[in-house]
């Protein structure tokens, strides 16, 4: 029995957990970290990571097969599978561990609950540690729709898809946002014959419906049979086949079937009403300062704000900040969301939806990149891009933005940076931009406005 007081105890080491966890160690603080998986979390083994990973060479060859003069290089499983593996450190992170210790932490392995409270007592199997300041960290994992007998069939989460052996021979992708479009495209580009079933009328749910439009224009490209408005219903085995049943009497058929319907915050083991901790819906409430109850911190997935990675890094870096002294407070205006699909699907700040929703007056441009530019054509022979921008007619700032082109999860940061800023619409139009780029676009765009 260990029973020991930290300053801070960072319960979750995926990339949030990192963030908080490293920047008070680099402060001087007394830091326990407790992992019950592998430090790095589902990004770095499950996530972003792998899936990344898997999707570029099948960019890569598909880039090569489009770009002039070019034989297209054929993909490769057991490279790419290998370099897979390589980057997802072959499920061991005994050199994170490492890392930590050497830093000074103190390093958990099991699932951690809360015990108690002033001070704040943290329970890790025998162990029990009190400290100061308590960052949960814990992330999300993949949610179950309500699709009755689901357990007969072969049901994959992210988990089983990015670190796939054999690729399947077919796949019924539930759900058609982020995770059902990377890993749908990822899968039907292998090989694999593909069903997406998507609940609402299009794809990429939160974002304009154009870009849903576009994003399953390009998996109908590679094959995938998107349907749309659809609801899965019941699931049943037949033989060797996992098969989905729609509301409309309608089958889907797999070999697996991939849930890709969201995510669920990881709260069921920390023990939140043993110290008097509510949590909402979409995951553990905190203020502005990323503050649950005071001496409680938590960041990332766990707290349903934004589900991305940089999100998690950015509120760790706040909660370090306010652990050690300051008044920080987290800005999500201008976040940017990126599907590395092919082409790249990427949007920052509102829809001309969320805008109307929010008392703006919006005005909505959408422009061919191919049209107005000349850079597609300098990429590819037979090049696509669209792009779009949302500007309140009022302030004539720039709301919104949203490409589906090539390399658009890099330049979408230039609207993602004039959205956090409040960058007018007049100095945007200002802007010189470098010849040939898809930067460029903004420039179209934005003097495609009718304002
Ligand atoms: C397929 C897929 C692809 C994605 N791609 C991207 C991408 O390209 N870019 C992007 O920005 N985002 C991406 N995301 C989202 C991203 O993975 C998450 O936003 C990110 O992992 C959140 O980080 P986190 O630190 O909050 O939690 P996590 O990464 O989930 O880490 C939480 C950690 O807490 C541990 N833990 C949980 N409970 C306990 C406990 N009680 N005790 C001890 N340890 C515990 C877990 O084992 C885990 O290691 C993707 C998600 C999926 C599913
Ligand atoms: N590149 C990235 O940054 C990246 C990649 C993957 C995931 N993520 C993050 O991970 C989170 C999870 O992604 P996700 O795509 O699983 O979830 P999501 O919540 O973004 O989308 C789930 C989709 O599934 C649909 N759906 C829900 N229930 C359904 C049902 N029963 N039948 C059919 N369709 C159904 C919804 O309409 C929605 O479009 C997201 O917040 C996302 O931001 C990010």
């Amino acid at each position: 029995m260990v029973n020991e007081h930290y300053d801070a105890a960072v319960i979750g080491m995926g990339p949030g957990g990192e963030v908080a966890a490293s920047r008070l160690l680099a402060a001087g603080k007394r830091v326990a970290v407790v992992e019950r998986e592998l430090i790095g979390g589902e990004c770095g083994y499950w996530a972003c990571i792998p899936s990344k990973t898997l999707l570029r060479p099948l960019e890569a060859a598909a880039g090569a097969a489009g770009a002039a003069g070019l034989d297209g290089p054929q993909p490769d499983w057991a490279g790419m599978r290998a370099y897979r593996d390589t980057m997802i450190r072959h499920l061991d992170d005994s050199a994170q561990v490492e890392g930590y210790r050497s830093q000074g932490a103190a390093v958990f392995t099991g699932t951690a609950r809360l015990a108690g409270r002033d001070p704040w007592t943290v329970a890790v199997d025998e162990h029990r540690l009190t400290a100061d300041h308590v960052v949960v960290a814990t992330g999300s994992s993949a949610s179950r729709p309500p699709i009755a007998g689901l357990e007969e069939v072969e049901v994959w989460t992210n988990r089983q898809a990015t670190t796939v052996e054999e690729i399947p021979g077919r796949a019924v992708v539930v759900g058609g946002s982020a995770v059902g479009v990377e890993l749908g495209q990822f899968l039907a580009r292998m090989g694999c014959s593909v069903t997406l079933l998507q609940r609402g009328p299009g794809l990429m749910s939160r974002e304009e419906p154009r870009v849903g439009e576009l994003a399953a224009e390009a998996l109908r490209g590679d094959g995938v049979d998107v349907r749309t408005g659809v609801v899965p219903h019941r699931a049943y085995r037949r033989g060797g086949d996992s098969v989905v049943v729609l509301e409309d009497g309608s089958e889907a058929v797999g070999d697996v079937v991939l849930l890709a319907t969201g995510r669920t915050p990881r709260l069921e083991d920390l023990g939140l009403d043993r110290v008097g901790v509510e949590a909402g819906p979409a995951g553990l409430r905190v203020d502005e300062r990323c503050r649950a109850a005071p001496g409680l911190w938590a960041i990332g997935d766990v707290t349903g704000v934004a589900l991305f990675t940089h999100v998690a890094k950015y509120q760790g870096g706040v909660v370090a900040a306010n652990i050690l002294g300051g008044d920080r407070t987290a800005a999500y205006t201008g976040v940017p969301r990126v599907v590395f699909a092919d082409p790249e699907i990427a949007a920052v700040g509102l829809t001309a939806a969320q805008a109307r929703d929010r008392g703006f007056d919006p005005v909505s441009a959408e422009v061919d990149l191919t049209e107005g530019l000349a850079r597609p054509w300098t990429f590819a022979t037979s090049p696509r891009g669209r792009a779009g921008v949302v500007a309140d007619r009022a302030s004539r700032r720039l709301l919104g933005a949203w490409a589906v082109a090539p390399l658009a999860g890099e330049w979408i940061h230039t609207a993602a940076l004039a959205v956090r800023e409040g960058i007018g619409i007049d100095r945007l139009r200002d802007g010189i931009f470098q010849f040939p780029t898809y930067s460029e676009g903004y420039v179209l765009a934005v003097e495609a406005l009718d304002m």
